[in-house]
């Protein structure tokens, strides 16, 4: 019997809520499809461990968690700390160190789930992010200086490399192949910005004229997420750099019902290093603790780590799980309109898949 190492990192916020009920899923998913066993370990790192130790994660946090086969993380974020220190602390840090260079975010609107665009059909709503995740306008160079002062500077530099946007542009090519897609769309301003999305245009280009069974295009990101609300059947796969796709994700979730829907993969494509999936929603600190939020944000990420761990029956076992669930409305949670606890919605999906497996 196969066994998967899994490192989980619960995180902040609505994390602990949710994090359990994605292992629960991945257990079961696991038990009915596949002969798999789930060996999960799990990492006490986020804002509580900032506030006791002074550091979101150990500085050989990497070094622990690179013998995994995968992780699995929450979100992280508390009011009582900056941002920056629990994204920077954690997840930016963990994208660059295990050089996650794919953020995978498809956005769809599920069958039963009601979107708030009016006359779209679910179907129109169909795209995949590819997120470049380790440069860019996070590449973390710049600085602050005369702190306090009239004369205070902040500078944020971007790095955009040839190689950094050619690996991301040919991973959106390929999984566009793979996935049977037959856009590809590239988020660039490269009118205003003049240095970094002339050189995103010039190696979309290139990388494009390698695949001609695949149609392309460039658009304005601020024309795109106008085309996300008004064409959404118009995009298939967009290739975006790492701010514009964080941005761009953010509203797919929305225009896919919830960003409780949203899930994310975190990929290295060499496999050198262990891949992180997580939801793409962050803490929800206006929601935690209640029990109330969605988990199949999260679940939906356990099940693209099944796929992306070669474990493609169960990975589709589990999504088949989520669609059933999510197609319930006794089973949908506050967002999507529901009064389902977050609980029950995976204890739901859990019994659909192992449902799915006797059947
Ligand atoms: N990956 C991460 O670790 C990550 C991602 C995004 C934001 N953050 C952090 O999270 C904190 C809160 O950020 P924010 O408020 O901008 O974004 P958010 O995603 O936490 O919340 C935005 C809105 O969506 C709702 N929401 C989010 N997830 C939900 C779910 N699963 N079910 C139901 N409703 C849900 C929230 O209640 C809130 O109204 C910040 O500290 C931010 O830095 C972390
Ligand atoms: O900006 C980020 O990447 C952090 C978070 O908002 C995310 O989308 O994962
Ligand atoms: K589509
Ligand atoms: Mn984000």
């Amino acid at each position: 019997m196969r066994e998967l190492n899994i490192a989980v990192i619960p995180g902040d916020g609505i994390g602990p809520e949710v994090i359990p009920q994605a292992v629960a899923a991945l257990e079961a998913a696991a038990a009915s499809h596949g002969g798999l066993r789930i060996a999960a370990e799990s990492f006490p790192w986020g804002s509580e461990h900032y506030l006791e130790h002074g550091h979101v994660m150990p500085d050989d946090g990497p070094e622990r968690l690179a013998g995994f086969d995968a992780i699995l993380a929450g979100p992280v974020g508390d009011p009582r700390i900056p941002d920056t220190v629990t994204v920077w602390g954690l997840i930016l840090a963990l994208r660059q160190a295990f050089d996650q260079y794919v953020n995978l975010r498809p956005a769809q609107l599920l069958t039963g789930v009601r979107g708030p665009l009016a006359d779209v059909p679910p179907e129109s709503v169909d795209m995949v992010f590819v997120r470049e995740n380790t440069e860019g306008e996070y590449g973390g160079a710049g600085g602050r200086v005369h702190r306090d002062r009239p004369a205070e500077v902040a500078v944020e530099t971007s790095v955009f490399t040839r190689s950094g946007i050619e690996r991301i542009v040919r991973y959106a090519f390929e999984h566009a192949r793979a996935a049977g897609r037959r856009r590809v769309t590239s988020a660039t301003k490269s009118n205003a910005l003049r240095h970094a999305m002339p050189l995103w245009d010039e190696v979309f280009a290139e990388v494009a004229a390698d695949y001609a069974d695949i149609e392309h295009d460039s658009c304005l990101i601020d024309a795109l997420v106008a085309r996300m609300v008004s064409r959404p059947d118009s995009l298939d796969v967009v290739v975006a750099s790492n701010l514009f796709g964080d941005i761009l994700t953010d509203l797919g979730a929305a225009i896919a019902g919830s960003m409780g829907l949203a899930p994310s993969a975190n990929l290295d494509p060499t496999r050198r290093s262990p891949s992180l999936f997580q939801a793409i929603h962050g803490s929800a600190p206006d929601i935690a603790g209640r029990g109330i939020a969605n988990p199949i944000a999260e679940i939906w990420s356990a099940a693209m780590l099944l796929e992306f761990a070669g474990e493609q029956e169960a990975g589709a076992a589990l999504m088949e799980a989520v669609r059933e669930t999510v197609a319930d409305p006794a089973r949908r949670t506050t967002d999507l309109g529901g009064s389902a606890s977050t609980a029950e919605v995976g204890t739901a999906v859990c019994a659909a898949v192992a449902a799915r497996a006797t059947a």
